[in-house]
């Protein structure tokens, strides 16, 4: 009962292609000076694909012509009873180029040099799962930004 407040949805989209993915690098805020995937949050009135697509287009300036929902991750940190909950997207099918903004700066980054050290620590776990195609489902318990203290993950068939 402690923890009853509900929990926040995010959207996550990474932009692929054959052997690259966008990433992007966030300016301010939560995040700030990582590589990350497009997002943020869901608001009132849209689903969370909507919510996902318009992110990717303010963030990035694509329109993701299909988004695949390919994994689902829940985020604890340490002392704040408010758990994120992030769907994480994937488009291969989008118009546009990327564009910077105030937010993030756009960079294509071949799959076999993506940026882990300049990630979120939970990155490197998840990530490769999804490159491989795979759908999945994690938890990630951070202490700080930095620290992950508790974590599971899975592979599932759907989610
Ligand atoms: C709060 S933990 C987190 N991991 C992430 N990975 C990629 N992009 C994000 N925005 C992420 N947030």
């Amino acid at each position: 009962v402690r923890n009853m407040v509900p929990n926040k949805l995010l959207t996550l989209v990474f932009v692929r292609e054959a052997s690259r993915i966008l990433l992007g690098m966030k300016k301010k805020g939560f995040g700030a000076g990582r590589w990350n995937g497009f997002g943020g949050k869901v608001e009132k009135g849209e689903t969370i694909e909507e919510g996902a697509k318009r992110e990717l287009q303010e963030e990035s300036g694509l329109v993701a012509e299909q988004l695949d929902e390919v994994g689902r991750l829940m985020f604890e940190f340490e002392g704040d009873p408010q758990l994120l909950e992030v769907h994480v997207f994937s488009t291969r099918n989008y118009k546009g180029t990327p564009t910077e903004s105030d937010e993030m700066r756009p960079q294509w980054y071949n799959i076999d040099s993506i940026p882990y050290s300049n990630m979120w620590p939970d990155d490197k776990y998840w990530v490769p799962l999804y490159l491989q195609d795979k759908k999945f489902s994690g938890y990630f318990k951070f202490k700080g930004h930095d620290d992950i203290i508790e974590q599971t993950l899975k592979e599932v068939d759907n989610l």
